[in-house]
């Protein structure tokens, strides 16, 4: 499989070179040059299979032989061997058309595990077969920090610098990456919020010599191995619930801010998994929805929330998916992400917009509907939802119809965000893994939101 980007101007590479591209160096994104299709027949074998042996048959087809098949094999059992759950992700059902696909059994309690306990495998992997030096530089709004931390820390030929907004994350979301003490992690806290931090990051990987000098890699969903990754358990939960009696109109919910995690699920309907609807979920930095409800894409004020990982403005991967709403024409998605550049809007009509409708439903969820989504789980199924999760089954509540069910993407653990549980007088019991973070000290800079003061910091630990 070759990877190629949605501004049309890098060569076709393949896989590997495509994960430490990153961001592509025309500034797009990199996409398959083709998407796999999966026949009704292999979906229907692949129900039987476990997650890993899922998960190893996906990336197959994404990899080819590029990586030999027995090392990807040992790549994937090391990834999915940390989580606490056997099953990786396994579906809870709520009633009869009510479905939570929990992915936050593996080492940081949320979703992003799923995708960068593989990719910091697969970075030692590179970093050993290729003799590649491997300097990660990512931005984060709470949970992508953490768990990519926890995928590289201490890891041979491999750094880490991980940007997060000052102030603007969860206390057990802060204490999860500042709390690493081994040398090769560096926790910058970024005056300002997420969208400064994706910016400037953004800014860096554009920059093609300081990219190259000092071999900046990413592990945000810029990167195309972490969607890759995250279609498996669309796939997964799908089986999951034909099994478990679901009626054949299966919708998924996904909380998303950065549109990576709903983006994987479009890719998996488009390889061929028969998902009904796509339900896009956001607080109410809602971007997106207004987009899917209105066809204007333009951000608006910057919120903060009880669901502070969502609380981005401008979507990283949206441009994924303009690539494929226009044809595949990288030509129109560059003049269009120029346009987006000087006018700071898009605006989209007509036959566009009946198709972006037919591609997802948006719902934005008001801060107190979201609370009151968790005080209603609570009491009627007894299941605690963590406040992003809860955007997502609110969402799946105003927009699947009677006769579907909606399985919604559980994001993160309710510990990692008890600020919001608090406040609905729920006591929740942390995980001892959680509960031993706050006797930790921590190691975090504070900078201030300009590439110049990253960069300064950069160049000292690169
Ligand atoms: N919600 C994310 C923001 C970064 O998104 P990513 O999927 O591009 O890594 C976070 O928790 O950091």
């Amino acid at each position: 499989m070759q990877y190629i980007s949605t501004r049309g101007q890098v060569s076709p590479i393949g896989f590997i070179d495509a994960v430490l591209m990153g961001l592509a160096d025309d500034g797009g994104l990199l996409v398959p040059e083709q998407i796999p299709q999966v026949a009704p027949s292999i979906l229907k074998q692949w129900q039987e299979l476990t997650y890993t042996e899922l998960a190893l048959e996906i990336f197959s087809l994404y990899i080819d032989d590029e990586i030999p098949r027995a090392d990807l094999q040992k790549l994937v059992e090391s990834s999915y061997a940390t989580f606490r759950h056997t099953e990786v992700t396994p579906l809870q059902k709520l009633s009869d058309d009510r479905y939570v696909l929990e992915l936050f059994h593996g080492p940081t309690f949320a979703f992003k595990d799923v995708a960068l306990q593989f990719l910091g495998n697969l970075y030692a992997y590179v970093s050993e077969r290729r003799n590649s030096v491997i300097h990660i530089l990512g931005a984060t709004s709470g949970d992508t920090g953490a768990s990519a931390i926890e995928g590289v820390r201490g890891k041979e030929g491999i750094r880490i610098c991980i940007l997060h907004p000052h102030e603007k994350v969860s206390k057990v979301q802060e204490l999860q990456m500042t709390t690493v003490d081994d040398a090769n992690v560096l926790n910058l806290s970024v005056k300002g919020n997420f969208d400064d931090c994706q910016r400037i990051i953004k800014d860096l990987f554009a920059d093609i010599d300081f990219k190259h000098r000092y071999h900046l890699r990413a592990i945000n969903s810029i990167n195309i191995a972490r969607i890759l990754a995250q279609t498996v358990y669309y796939f997964y939960g799908y089986f999951q619930a034909v099994k478990q009696g679901s009626p054949a109109k299966i919708n998924f919910s996904v909380p998303t801010g950065n549109f990576g995690d709903i983006f994987a699920g479009y890719l998996a309907k488009k390889m061929g998994l028969p998902i009904h609807k796509l339900i896009l979920a956001t607080n109410e930095n809602n971007i997106l929805a207004r987009f899917v409800n209105e066809g204007l894409y333009q951000p608006g004020d910057f919120k903060e929330t009880y669901s502070p990982s969502m609380d981005i403005q401008v979507a990283s991967n949206f441009e994924r998916y303009l690539y494929y709403l226009y044809g595949e024409e990288a030509g129109i998605v560059a003049s269009l992400m120029a346009q987006f550049k000087t006018d700071g809007r898009l605006t989209v009509s007509g036959d566009i917009l009946a198709q972006v409708q037919g591609d997802f439903a948006a719902y934005s969820v008001a801060n107190e509907a979201c609370l009151d989504t968790i005080s209603a789980y609570h009491q009627t199924y007894g299941y605690l939802l963590d406040p992003h999760t809860a955007c997502g089954v609110t969402a799946a509540d105003q927009l699947a119809a009677p006769g579907e069910a909606t399985i919604t993407l559980s994001t993160a653990h309710p510990a990692k965000f008890d600020e919001a549980i608090q406040l609905r007088q729920i006591k929740q019991t942390y995980p001892p893994q959680i509960q031993a973070l706050f006797a930790k000290p921590q190691f975090q800079t504070v900078v201030d939101g300009t590439n110049e003061a990253i960069q300064a910091q950069l160049e000292k630990f690169f």
